[in-house]
């Protein structure tokens, strides 16, 4: 298996394939009908003119799965889970991530926050995917000390990670438990929508520890609890499972992830998602609603999770679901919303 840098190799006429860096210039300068004599000119700072042997490489498409940049066993999955659009979602998957902010909607408004970060020099748009999210397009290394960042006008979150939060059922007074908090993105996003009784919870408390400060920027008042609290103050009207999983959805972010990832790992993340499923439905007040969330793409992850929670509990059924994808504009998510049936 090898991870293609670009999606064409070079091969002399007559065989024998080239991997310098050059050499893969040359093979992706032809592969876009550009001569690459007119670039490597050696003058000024120009690389070097083309050897003969150089003059003669000729490009050489790549297999589909190399020139996508997707592990073999990864392929017939995600391809699976995706259909048409696992070529265009893979291709997508080698550029980088947009960087997006949330606005903080009980502080101020999408505009009023584009308006303060275009004072600082800090350009955006706003993204179709949230009616809380601005992609930012100029200048976002400006954003961790500008006045809206630093006073928890914005924060940064990923677009579908926001369009996810849009589709939970918050509503003011609600008691909301976050039940794999992580750095807690989630918990301040929803506490953002509706002020609520907001439990955080994670399996690694660590991982919380910039929640409170955060939480205070923002002006949210969240409750951090270990498992035993959790339990104590239930029931919740909402329960998000933001559960640990492949990460398929953010590979732009962490393209190594999915060379990390194998088939036991995943394996081992699945019997986790369908054991915190088991764990924490009896959370939830009669009538309220279990979120399940993942950053993945892969539906033995997300639908085939949710299928197979319905058939082994009863009392539940599925109300919504929806799968973001990075063609979307932000990163690949899936959300489903199950209700408990009021007794
Ligand atoms: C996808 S991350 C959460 C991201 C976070 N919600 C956010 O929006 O920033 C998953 C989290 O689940 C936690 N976790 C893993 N296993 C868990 C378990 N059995 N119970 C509770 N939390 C768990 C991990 O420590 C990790 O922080």
């Amino acid at each position: 298996m090898r991870c293609a840098a670009d999606a064409v190799l070079v091969r002399l006429a007559g065989g024998g394939e080239f991997e310098t860096g050059r050499a893969l210039m040359i093979g992706a300068l032809r592969d876009k009908g550009i001569a690459p004599d007119t670039l490597f000119t050696g003058q000024g700072h120009a690389p070097a003119p083309l050897t003969p042997a150089e003059a003669s490489l000729e490009p050489v498409v790549l297999p589909r799965d190399v020139a996508i940049d997707c592990p073999d066993w990864l392929a017939p999955l995600l391809e699976g889970s995706l259909g048409d659009a696992f070529i265009p979602v893979m291709s997508l998957m080698r550029q980088r991530a947009p960087v997006t902010v949330r606005v903080n909607l009980s502080q101020t408004t999408r505009t009023g926050a584009q308006k303060a970060l275009a004072d600082e020099g800090i350009s955006t748009v706003l993204h179709p995917l949230a009616d809380t999210a601005l992609q930012v397009t100029g200048n976002p290394q400006r954003l961790r000390n500008s006045a809206p960042y630093l006073d928890g006008r914005v924060e940064l979150q990923d677009a579908a990670s926001q369009a996810v939060v849009a589709m939970l059922p918050l509503e003011s007074g609600a008691r909301v438990l976050d039940y794999c908090a992580g750095g807690g993105g989630k918990t301040l996003a929803m506490a953002a929508r509706a002020p609520g009784r907001y439990v955080a919870h994670d399996i690694a408390p660590q991982r919380m520890r910039d929640l409170p400060e955060r939480a205070r920027r923002a002006g949210i008042r969240v409750d951090l609890a270990d498992t035993a609290r959790v339990t104590a103050l239930a029931p919740y009207d909402l329960v998000l499972l933001d559960v640990p999983c492949s990460g398929s959805g953010s590979w732009r972010r962490a393209p190594e992830a999915k060379w990390a990832l194998t088939a036991a790992r995943l394996a081992e993340l699945q019997q986790s998602q369908a054991r915190i499923l088991d764990e924490t439905h009896a959370l939830v007040a009669p009538g309220g609603v279990l979120a399940y969330v993942t950053c993945s793409m892969l539906e033995s992850e997300n639908g085939e999770q949710i299928a197979a929670f319905l058939r082994r509990t009863s009392g539940w059924h599925c109300t919504s679901h929806r799968s973001f994808t990075p063609l979307e504009g932000g990163d690949g998510f899936f959300c489903a919303l199950l209700t408990r049936v009021p007794v």
